[in-house]
This record gives structure tokens, C-alpha cells and sequence, in this order.
């Protein structure tokens, strides 16, 4: 069972992308996190707020740097999603760190059939071809819940190279119907970290999330808990996850957990764009006496 963070996208003072903190922020992942496979440009990544450029960029520079890299494709224009999956296949022709792709459903305009979001998704898996692709499920962000069931059916049979679904939901029976339904090679990502362990339970072989970040050992240490059948370590392992996160309340998951970055000393810088905010100092200083009291140092 892997644990593979949602990266974050270091921005300097003037608002423009930190290129030069990818290196040691892989180095950090690596070697403090336990972390061998990236997932970069996803929600946490702001990829919606970057450039086609931007993204481009970050796809070679985590490629350099990190051996397993799973790049998240899609935007709102079908054309710059089938343009930044097309790169990432070239990239990967001369750099096998590349391992996947993975892409969101458009969220301003909505397919609204299970069929639609197929037929939205096939460009980018056929312009990323031989990548794997992976079909990354976020409701609550995207604001398109369309029957999992139904849409894992018809992709299996319409894109050769479907991999699987990463899955940020807590609808654990559907999740569990599309475990059982699979088709051969398919897996399915978990996505809330504050609930790794029911991912973990319900038969998930992964998962993909922003705590990992900085909690990846803790990550770590909850799923051998659970694969060794001590549940009351699995448990108060997750409540650390469950109290990080209940810690940053509505600040904002990416301006809160890139103030974490800094306090755990790799500092990705506080900015985010708008309409993110970052922290500002008071609400840092509250963060991290907040994070003290649930002893996130110790
Ligand atoms: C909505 C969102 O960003 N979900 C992330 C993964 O998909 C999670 O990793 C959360 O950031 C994490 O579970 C904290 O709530
Ligand atoms: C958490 C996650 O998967 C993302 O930020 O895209």
C-alpha cells in the first residue's frame, strides 16, 4: 500500500512559480517522508490557477528530480488538457521517471451522462497513450458525481489504457462495487487522508493526498498498523491526520498546509494564488499553537 502526495506549488514573492524549490522539496519528500512517487499538479498543486506553460515547466522539473511521477493533465479547455497530455508522453519517451496520467472532469461546463465524461476524458488518454491513465474523482471540488459504477464500466471498454479511478469520496460501498466489479490491472486510489484507514479496509491499493506531505511517515505507520491488525495504534495514528486537519478549520486546506511545509522546515514559500489567500502572520502564529496543542511536533 503506497502513500503518494498531492505536491504543492512553491510560488516566490512576485506570485510567479518557485522552480528552483522542487529539488529539495523531492529531496524532502524522499528522505523525511518516505515518499517515492509524486502526484503533481492536482488540486493541491492549484493546477486550475497555473498556465499551460506553468504546468508544462513542473511536469519537467519533477520529472528531474523524482523518480515516480504522476501528472495531472486536465484544465477547462479541452485543447490545453489534450496539449499538456501530449507533453507529458513526449517527456516520458526520454524519461521514464513519468509513470501516469491522471484527469479531473471539466467543472464549469458538466458532462452529464456517464458516457459524456468518457467520451470528455478519451482525448487526454489518447494524446497520453501508452501512459497509463487514471480517472481522478473529485466531487466536491468539480461538483460532477456521476454514477462511478456505471462510468467504470463503459471506460474500461473505451479506453485502452485506464488504469483506474483515484477516488476522493466517502462513499465507501460504491467504492467497494467498483473494487468488485473491476476489470483485470484496474485499482482505485484513496483520497481523504483524515480517513485513510476506511480506504485502506475497503480495499483500496493506494492512496493520494496533501497531508502526506508532511505526515507521510504517519501515513505510513497507520497503514502497518492496520496490516498487522492493531487497531488502536491504526486509530490514534489517524486521529494525528484527523487533528491536523480539523486544526486549519476553514483557513483554506492549501494556504494552512503550505504554512505546515514552512513549520516542518521545507519552506515552499506562503503564497498561493487568488482566489487562495495566504495565512497571514496572525493566522500562522495561531495555526501553529494549534498544531502544538495536538502535539503535531512531538
Ligand atoms: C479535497 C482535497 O483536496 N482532497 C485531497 C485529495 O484528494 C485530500 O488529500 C485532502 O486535502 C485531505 O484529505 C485533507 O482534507
Ligand atoms: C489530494 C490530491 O489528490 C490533489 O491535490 O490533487
Amino acid at each position: 500500500f503506497e502513500l503518494i502526495p498531492a505536491v504543492f506549488t512553491p510560488f516566490t514573492e512576485d506570485g510567479s512559480i518557485d522552480y528552483p524549490k522542487i529539488e529539495p522539496y523531492s529531496t524532502f519528500l524522499k528522505e523525511q517522508q518516505n515518499i517515492s512517487t509524486v502526484f503533481i499538479s492536482g488540486t493541491n498543486g492549484e493546477s486550475l490557477s497555473l498556465s499551460l506553460e506553468e504546468r508544462k515547466r513542473l511536469t519537467d522539473e519533477w520529472a528531474q528530480t523524482s523518480s515516480n511521477v504522476i501528472v495531472m493533465v486536465s484544465s477547462e479547455s479541452i485543447v490545453d488538457s489534450v496539449e499538456l497530455s501530449s507533453y507529458v508522453k513526449t517527456v516520458s519517451e526520454t524519461n521514464s521517471n513519468i509513470i501516469s496520467v491522471a484527469a479531473m472532469s471539466s467543472s464549469f461546463f458538466k458532462p452529464s451522462t456517464a458516457q459524456d465524461l468518457v467520451d470528455y476524458l478519451k482525448p487526454m488518454a489518447e494524446a497520453a497513450a501508452p501512459l497509463p491513465f487514471r480517472y481522478y474523482h473529485i466531487p466536491s471540488m468539480t461538483g460532477v458525481s456521476i454514477d462511478m459504477i456505471e462510468f467504470q464500466d463503459l471506460v474500461e471498454d473505451q479506453i485502452d489504457t485506464f488504469v483506474g479511478i483515484k477516488y476522493t469520496d466517502t462513499d465507501l460501498f460504491t467504492l467497494r462495487k467498483l473494487i468488485l466489479n473491476k476489470g483485470e490491472g484496474v485499482e482505485h486510489f484513496w483520497g481523504k487522508d483524515e480517513i485513510l484507514i476506511t480506504g485502506i479496509a475497503t480495499g483500496a491499493t493506494s492512496a493520494v493526498g496533501s497531508t502526506y506531505n508532511f505526515m507521510g511517515r504517519t501515513g505510513y505507520d497507520i497503514v502497518n498498523a492496520f496490516l498487522t491488525a492493531d487497531l488502536p495504534s491504526a486509530q490514534s495514528q489517524q486521529d494525528k491526520i484527523v487533528n491536523v486537519v480539523s486544526s486549519w478549520g476553514n483557513l483554506g486546506g492549501i494556504p494552512a498546509q503550505k504554512a505546515i511545509m514552512q513549520m516542518v522546515g521545507m519552506d515552499l514559500g506562503r503564497g498561493v494564488r487568488t482566489p487562495n489567500r495566504a495565512l497571514t502572520d496572525e493566522e500562522y502564529d495561531d495555526l501553529e499553537e494549534k498544531l502544538k496543542e495536538v502535539g503535531f511536533f512531538d
